[in-house]
């Protein structure tokens, strides 16, 4: 049962408590608490198999957690329990997330594969839209030049009008990630957004992660198997094993705490091989 409490939300935008659900006899994610505050690089690590995804498929709401709460201020500001809201609903309060497989429209352009991920932000009606009234026509041009100065946050301006059909791994991640931009949201869950790239597009994707945090004033909970990125990128990182809370700190704190040296990095820590 979900306890019926106004936590404290100064200065945080999510607060996950004592999160658990289970699959058959398998506890996927046990007990689990974590917080996120504004504006932060959050980095979610552990390994294959530790709950990660099932965790943050409980925040997003695709799944329904055994018990625990999930708070979240929207972008009013007005704290939510995400439990009390559908999938669909999310979005509009201002949580988005992006896919491990990238999922676009290849027959559209770059810059109308944004748009799409703008429909919630759109003011004019779809009776407006439909018989292109002023406002319509005045809102799409609105939120075209919001997109496209998305385009050009990421560097991929020059292809807006290009079709996403045929464009390299890198450009789709990135026209993903613009897509979740456009919504104006507060807080953005990336899923493993530097599978597939290079070192040099990783490096890269860490700066404009960090530049995007800052400029769009939003928190970015980050899940990723790329150490480096992680450590590079996070402000604050919290590492889980088998559904459990191991530790949380700063990238040098996460990367000096023997638990998760020996969970997560598969060093092997003797008690006496203090250097
Ligand atoms: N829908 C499901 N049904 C049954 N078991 C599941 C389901 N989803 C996840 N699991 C199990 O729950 C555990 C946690 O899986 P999860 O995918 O959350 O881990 P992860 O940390 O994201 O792993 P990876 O890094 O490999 O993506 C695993 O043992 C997995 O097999």
């Amino acid at each position: 049962m979900h306890i019926d409490h106004q936590p404290n939300m100064d200065g945080l935008v999510l607060k996950i408590e004592n999160l658990s659900i289970a699959f058959g006899g398998l506890k996927a994610v046990d007990d689990l608490s974590f917080e996120i505050k504004e504006n932060e690089v959050f980095g979610l690590i552990g390994p294959n198999g530790a709950g990660k995804t099932t965790a943050f498929n409980c925040i997003t709401q695709f799944y329904r957690p055994d018990s625990g709460n999930i708070y979240f201020k929207d972008r009013k500001g007005k704290v939510q329990n995400l439990l009390e809201h559908g999938v669909h609903e999310i979005i509009e309060l201002g949580l988005v997330r992006t896919f491990q497989n990238v999922e676009l429209i290849r027959e559209l352009s770059i810059i109308d594969n944004v748009l799409i991920g703008a429909h919630t932000d759109f003011n004019a009606t779809i009776f407006d839209q439909a018989f292109r009234l002023p406002r319509a026509v005045k809102e799409e041009r609105r939120m075209r030049q919001k997109a496209y100065e998305i385009l050009e946050t990421l560097g991929i301006e020059d292809r807006a009008d290009q079709l996403v059909g045929g464009q390299p791994y890198g450009i789709l991640k990135k026209v993903e990630f613009a897509r979740s931009l456009i919504s104006d949201p507060k807080l953005i869950i990336l899923d493993e957004p530097a599978a597939g790239l290079n070192d040099t597009e990783t490096m890269e994707l860490s700066k404009r992660i960090r530049r995007i945090s800052k400029e769009l004033n939003c928190a970015i909970l980050l899940v990723e198997h790329d150490m480096r990125l992680v450590m590079d990128v996070c402000d604050r990182i919290c590492a889980i094993s088998f559904g459990k809370f191991l530790a949380k700190g700063t990238p040098k704190e996460i990367k000096e705490n023997k638990d998760v040296q020996v969970a997560y990095l598969g060093i092997e820590v003797t008690e006496n091989a203090e250097e």
